[in-house]
Formats: C-alpha cells, structure tokens, sequence
C-alpha cells in the first residue's frame, strides 16, 4: 500500500509551520507523498479573506522546491463547507490502494471533539498531531503523535503583520512573499 500524508488547511497564507510539519511527518512515517488539500469554506471558522486561487497559487509556489509535496484540489472543486468527514469518503473511495495519515495541530487536535461526524471519520482515518505553541497534544482520540520543532507562527499573524506593514520574511518562502506583495494581498 502506498503511504500519502494529508495536510488540510486554508493557508491563508501558507508559511514555513505548514512546511515543517508535513516534512517532518513524512519523513517520521516513511510516506510517499504528503497532499495540500486547501479548504474552500473552512468548517470552523469565518472565510478566508482570500480567493481560492490566490490560496492555490500561494500554495503552489510553497511547495514547489519539495518533490514530496502535491496539491489536491478537491475542496475547492466541491465548493461549500470543506468537512473532512465528505473529502475522506471520496479519497477512500477513489484511492483504495492507498493508506492516508491526516495532519493535523494542536489547536485543531483539540478541537476534534466538534469535527464533523468525528465518530465515523476517526475509523475511516489515522490522525497524526503535531505540538503547537499555546495548545495541548492531549486526547482520548487514537492519533499518532510526531516531535517536531515548535514554530510559533500561523496565518493569522502573519495577516496581522501584512495589514500593519511589517516584515514577513523568514515566515513564508520568499516567492510566497514576492506574490504577496505583487497581489498586494492582505493590505487591509
Ligand atoms: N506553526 C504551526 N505548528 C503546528 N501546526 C500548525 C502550524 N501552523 C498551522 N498548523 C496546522 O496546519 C493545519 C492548517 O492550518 P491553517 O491553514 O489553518 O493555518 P493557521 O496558521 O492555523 O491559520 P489561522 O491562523 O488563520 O487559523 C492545521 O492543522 C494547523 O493546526
Ligand atoms: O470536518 C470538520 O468538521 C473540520 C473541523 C475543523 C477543521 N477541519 C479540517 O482541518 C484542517 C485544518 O483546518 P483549518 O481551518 O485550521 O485550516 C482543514 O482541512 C479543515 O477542513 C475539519
């Protein structure tokens, strides 16, 4: 059986948290390959403030140095709320000779409770969690758990430092960077 890591996300922008992450995973847990799904509508939290295309390009750029790393487009070919519960179903269906690990930080490890029929989803999937500053790694859930290195970024900082002028360099790849300015994304 092939092994694909699945990193889901709105990478509103994608930074270097995003990257870490699913290399380190994918190096701890031998896998394959590790597939950026963008999110259309995130399930929990208001829309991102841009476009899918600009996500997508975004995350394009960021991932292209890494020949691990792919895109899956299909949250936002479905349109609508990207719940996992419906984007796993349709993997599983699709791509049966392959073993999918679902990343996922702690904010979001300890949000699991509330996903989206969890119940089902946590049997259809493995989880793997990640530590994340301010959060904890702990669940009732059955995940694995990989030891990376702790950045303490996210996407919402690096909005509110965007909006405010300030630099985000060595926070996102530097092309992520460049389109960012050139798109004049996020200026206010
Ligand atoms: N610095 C980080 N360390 C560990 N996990 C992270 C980090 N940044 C993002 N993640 C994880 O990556 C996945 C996708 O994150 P997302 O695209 O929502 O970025 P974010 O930085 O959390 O965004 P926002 O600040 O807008 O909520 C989530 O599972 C999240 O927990
Ligand atoms: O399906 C759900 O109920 C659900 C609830 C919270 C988060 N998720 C997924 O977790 C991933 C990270 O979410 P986010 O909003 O931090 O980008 C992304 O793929 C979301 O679709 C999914």
């Amino acid at each position: 059986m092939k092994r694909v890591g699945i990193l889901g996300g709105t990478f509103d922008p994608p930074h270097l948290g995003h990257l870490l992450i699913a290399e380190e995973v994918r190096i701890e847990l031998n896998l394959q390959e590790i597939w950026f799904i963008p999110t259309y509508t995130p399930p929990h939290k208001s829309e991102s403030e841009t476009s899918a295309e600009h996500r997508m390009k975004m995350l394009q750029i960021a991932i292209s140095s890494n020949k691990y790393f792919k895109i899956n487009a299909i949250e936002i070919e479905r349109l609508g709320k990207s719940y996992t519960y419906d984007t796993i179903t349709y993997l599983k269906q699709e791509y049966e000779d392959i073993d999918f690990y679902f990343i996922i930080g702690a904010d979001m490890v300890e949000y699991l409770p509330n996903w989206h029929r969890i119940n089902e989803l946590i049997q259809m999937i493995q989880f793997v969690g990640v530590k994340r500053s301010g959060y904890k790694l702990e669940t009732e859930y059955p995940i694995i758990q990989v030891d990376i290195p702790m950045l303490d970024i996210s996407s919402s900082m690096l909005r509110k430092r965007l909006r405010n002028k300030q630099s985000v360099k060595y926070i996102v790849p530097d092309e992520v960077n460049r389109y960012i300015r050139e798109k004049r994304l996020y200026e206010d």
